[in-house]
């Protein structure tokens, strides 16, 4: 039966990167609550590099672990991100321009949940707090589309990424771009 822990690395019951246990790990690793390596919260070519430093005989090379994550791999923190941003901004592309309260409350309870299901926890803690400082503004498509473009900017920044115009939000996510190359 397959296992979704590894076993070459131990394990912890620590939750924070503070306590983690001794093994030299790379700068900036993140392990998961349970103190193995999370494959969620870290890129690809950090997971596997942690494995180098675990296991004398890595199983894949460093030049092969900057390439993109195969699409029949479990995700990296990269892939999810980007296939949960392609989630989130597609829902604000056909979130109604006028909602009803309903709608305002269930968009609202999605995101809360969201927030704490995200599989990089320290993605969703921060993404938690980020809800608690910035409150989600869903009163029309245009408000929500414009305040997921800020929550998105914030982890740019965070991750030392270009800021997105977010008055482009729509073309980027709704329309297509004007010069009519989305078709
Ligand atoms: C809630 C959440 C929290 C995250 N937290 C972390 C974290 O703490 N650490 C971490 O390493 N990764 C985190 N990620 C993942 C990270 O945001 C990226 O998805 C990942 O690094 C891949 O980035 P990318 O450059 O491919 O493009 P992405 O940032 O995934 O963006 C995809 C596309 O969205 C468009 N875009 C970019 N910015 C905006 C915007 N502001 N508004 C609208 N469209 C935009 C661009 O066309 C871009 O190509 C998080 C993801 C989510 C969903």
């Amino acid at each position: 039966m397959a296992d979704d822990t590894r076993d070459d690395v131990p394990a912890s019951t620590s939750t924070t990167k503070a306590t983690l246990p001794k093994t030299k790990l790379p700068k900036g690793m993140i392990l998961g609550k349970d103190g193995k390596p999370c494959r969620t919260c870290n890129s690809l070519a950090d997971f596997t590099s942690q494995s180098k430093v675990l296991k004398s005989t890595p199983a894949i090379t460093s030049a092969s672990a900057m390439a993109a994550v195969p699409a029949d791999c479990p995700a990296d923190v990269e892939a999810l991100g980007r296939s949960s941003w392609t989630l989130l901004h597609s829902i604000s592309a056909t979130y109604p321009v006028a909602p009803t309260t309903q709608e305002q409350s269930d968009v609202k309870s999605f995101l809360g949940l969201f927030g704490k299901l995200y599989p990089c926890w320290v993605c969703a803690e921060d993404f938690q707090e980020y809800m608690e400082r910035e409150k989600i503004k869903a009163s029309s498509r245009d408000e929500f589309g414009r305040w997921l473009c800020g929550a998105h900017n914030e982890v740019n920044r965070k991750l030392g990424k270009k800021e997105f115009d977010c008055n482009l939000w729509e073309e980027r996510w709704r329309t297509g771009w004007k010069d009519g190359r989305c078709g």
